[in-house]
């Protein structure tokens, strides 16, 4: 069985006074270890959804999703969450923001230096060593991103899994962190599975790229296999044949195959 696997899943939300909403209707997937998969499709289409139940913050209507080899029935250590919004505590220093999670995941087996030494190599791989000390109104928006990036990848998850984590950047901004995101992912090789908008971002960093069909009931209408050799380098790939293929290819898939008149959106 493939590291993560999800067998048939159906999510729907109940609404008061009407029938259920049916968010998400059998999607089955497999993810093998060490591969980045990403999830793009129009607004509202369920991928956040999808995430949220891979993360285990809520749980199917039908199916199952089974993360190495143990099904999951509820939030882990072994599956780190990045959002939007970084949610960092205001009151905490970047350090001990990414030393809280350290700490509730390691606290039991690891002895005090180590948790802060295991803290300080998570700052340094998103390259904030410097910044250690300063709370979270002293940093800039990336710089927030990046300590949020560290508290997931310090506890070491199984699974990393991204809903939208540069979506609120400047596209400089946004493009520095990927090129971070894409070395950490070489040396690490952590399985991660990010939901985008951003169908560049989305060819540059990914293995595989699942393109979910609109909602209501969405699906996943397509699988892209990203077959572009490592490493990537962003100017390369605006021109490389092979990337604007796949760049068709998907828009060909989300304007035409799943096209959505703007009042549906
Ligand atoms: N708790 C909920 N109760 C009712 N409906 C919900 C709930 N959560 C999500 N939905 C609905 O499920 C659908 C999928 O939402 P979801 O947030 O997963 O979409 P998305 O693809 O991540 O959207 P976006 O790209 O805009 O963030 C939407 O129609 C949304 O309104």
């Amino acid at each position: 069985m493939a590291y993560l696997s999800i067998q048939d899943l159906t999510k729907s939300f109940p609404i008061k006074g009407k029938p259920d909403f049916v968010a998400l209707d059998g999607i089955s997937l497999e993810i093998e270890k060490g591969e980045f998969a990403t999830l793009i499709g129009h607004s509202g289409c369920g991928k956040s959804t999808l995430l949220d139940l891979i993360g285990g913050l809520t749980q199917p209507t039908t199916g199952r999703i089974i993360c190495d080899s143990r099904p999951v029935t509820g939030p882990g250590p072994d599956r780190a969450m990045v959002f939007q919004s970084h949610a960092l505590l205001p009151w905490l220093t970047c350090f001990e923001n990414v030393l809280l999670g350290v700490r509730q995941v390691f606290s039991r087996t690891e002895s005090k230096s180590e948790l802060s030494d295991r803290t300080a190599a998570a700052l340094e791989l998103v390259h904030l060593t410097h910044a250690a000390k300063r709370y979270p109104a002293e940093l800039s928006g990336g710089m927030k991103q990046r300590v949020g990036i560290a508290r997931a990848l310090a506890v070491e998850p199984a699974l990393l899994l991204l809903d939208e984590p540069f979506g609120a950047l400047d596209a400089l901004t946004r493009a520095s962190l990927q090129d971070e995101l894409m070395g950490i992912m070489a040396d690490t090789a952590t399985t991660t599975v990010m939901v985008t908008h951003d169908l560049d971002e989305a060819i540059l960093l990914s293995d595989r790229i699942l393109m979910m069909t609109n909602g209501p009931a969405a699906q996943i209408g397509d699988d892209l296999a990203v077959a572009i050799d490592r490493p990537r380098d962003r100017l390369e790939l605006a021109t490389a044949r092979g990337a604007v293929r796949y760049r068709e290819q998907v828009l060909e898939f989300l304007y035409r195959r799943q096209a959505r008149r703007v009042e549906s959106v």
